[in-house]
């Protein structure tokens, strides 16, 4: 068993993909220059839920990155206040068996992975735990120990297909820093497939950089290639538009991506599961947890381009697809076939209330499928009793703190926790992605 986790609740999980979060109001105070302390040695004595270790000094708590339970490490403090510090272990003295050496050389500058210091089981377990305590914090638990929280997990690096970068003044190419305050320039990344690493090599040497300072680069599942330029001056992002265009490659045109038996589409920068392999693992399990008949009717809310929607919807009479971005439900439709039993709508599903909306009571769905960003689906789960013909529901989450509290909301109203999974889409980082079914009390 490994050491537990702590009680105090100083993870947050910072809500990074919703156009709906409320974010405090900034201090208007000067900058005042952070006096931190000198570096200290320290026992850790358990993890956070983000993976980083937990130790305690004179009465405060102390938050560590690269550091696990049972060590004893030099720790050199960035950030502090006056009840937490945090930081990260700059050299351990006496370090756990489970600790192994991180595959790549930037770990502890790069603020890609957190966790490569510690073996993919033990990342398992961490994330495992990190669910498992939130749902305890919120009186959930599953029905029997069979239903127990198991791991959907393909590969443990080469996984990611589509990648967004940051580019220095300089025009360097690679990812911010932990702190998120600078560009980190790398020539490769472990987490990246292999021919993503192809094209970042390519981007990194030849592409026009200079004057940008976002881009995203993506190879899709037929090996067309994308990339687009998201943030930078006017004319640095023209020039690297023009060399795209130049390589044969996708800035403007869509990128294709197998769902089911449809190909969906999404332009280069957008929302597309990253984990290609986790992905397909995600649809099959969902699919087999659904046991989806042609008399159930599918409300896939947070739906994207179309990627859930249109993998289930050969299996059902009618399926409905809701999302906020215009230009991902545009593609939707574009590779919609008349013989094709689902439709796809714009909503805000922040602000509407689904159940009044004429397409979904039309529908009358017996299944939904919430995909939300990582603020959750609150609303709707308070006010989803009023589709009275639903029976299932499927939540894929990427934020266990927002998922639990919408599961104890779904609890409230007579649902119960059938299964619960944790896909493992993003290994090496602190990220988590749950997937739940929920059923209604009858
Ligand atoms: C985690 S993604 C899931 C996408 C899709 N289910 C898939 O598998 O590709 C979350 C989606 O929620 C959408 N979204 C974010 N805020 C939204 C809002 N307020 N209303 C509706 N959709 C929103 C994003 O555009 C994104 O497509």
């Amino acid at each position: 068993m490994w050491p537990l986790f702590a009680t105090v609740a100083t993870a947050t999980y910072p809500q990074v993909c919703s156009p709906n979060v409320n974010r405090p109001n900034r201090s208007r105070r000067p900058a005042t220059k952070q006096v931190l302390p000198e570096n200290l040695t320290l026992s850790v004595l358990r993890f956070s839920h983000d993976g980083r270790g937990i130790a305690q000094h004179k009465g405060r708590v102390v938050m560590l990155a690269n550091a696990l339970p049972g060590e004893q490490v030099v720790a050199k403090i960035e950030k502090a206040n006056a009840k937490l510090w945090q930081g990260r272990a700059i050299d351990v003295e006496t370090a756990s068996e489970h600790r192994i050496q991180p595959v790549c050389g930037y770990v502890g500058r790069c603020g890609g992975c957190q966790l490569q210091h510690m073996p993919i089981a033990l990342q398992h377990e961490l994330k495992q735990q990190a669910v498992a305590d939130h749902f305890r914090r919120n009186d959930l638990t599953l029905e029997s120990p069979a239903q127990s929280l198991d791991v959907i997990s393909v590969a443990d690096f080469g996984y990611r297909h589509r990648a967004r970068l940051h580019v220095s003044k300089k025009g360097a190419l690679g990812f911010h820093n932990q702190q998120g305050n600078e560009v980190v320039a790398i020539d490769g990344c472990a987490v990246f497939t292999e021919a993503l690493s192809q094209v970042f090599e390519q981007v990194r040497s030849n592409a026009p950089l200079v004057g940008l300072s976002q881009l995203e680069i993506a190879v899709d599942d037929y090996s067309n290639i994308g990339a687009v330029a998201l943030k930078g001056q006017r004319q640095a992002i023209d020039a690297f538009h023009g060399w795209v265009a130049e390589q044969g490659w996708h800035w403007q045109q869509a990128l294709s991506y197998q769902a089911g038996q449809t190909v969906v589409t999404a332009l280069p920068g957008e929302f597309t599961q990253v984990n290609r392999l986790a992905n397909q693992q995600m649809q099959q399990r969902a699919s087999d947890w659904l046991a989806l008949s042609d008399d159930d009717r599918v409300l896939d809310l947070f739906c994207g381009s179309g990627n859930l929607a249109y993998y289930f919807q050969q299996k059902v009479a009618q399926t409905l697809g809701l999302e906020a971005s215009e230009s991902a439900i545009r593609q939707a439709n574009l590779v919609k076939k008349p013989d094709d039993r689902v439709d796809f709508a714009v909503a805000d599903l922040f602000q509407a209330d689904v159940s009044q909306m004429p397409l979904v009571q039309n529908l009358n769905p017996t299944v939904a499928v919430l995909d939300p960003p990582r603020a959750g689906a609150e609303q709707i789960c308070a006010t989803i009793n009023q589709l009275t013909s639903l029976n299932k529901i499927l939540y894929i989450s990427c934020d266990p703190a927002t998922l639990a509290r919408d599961v104890k909301l779904l609890h409230q109203a007579g649902w119960h926790l059938r299964k619960v999974a944790l896909i493992d889409m993003f290994p090496q980082t602190k990220h988590i992605e749950t997937m739940v079914l929920l059923a209604k009390t009858t």
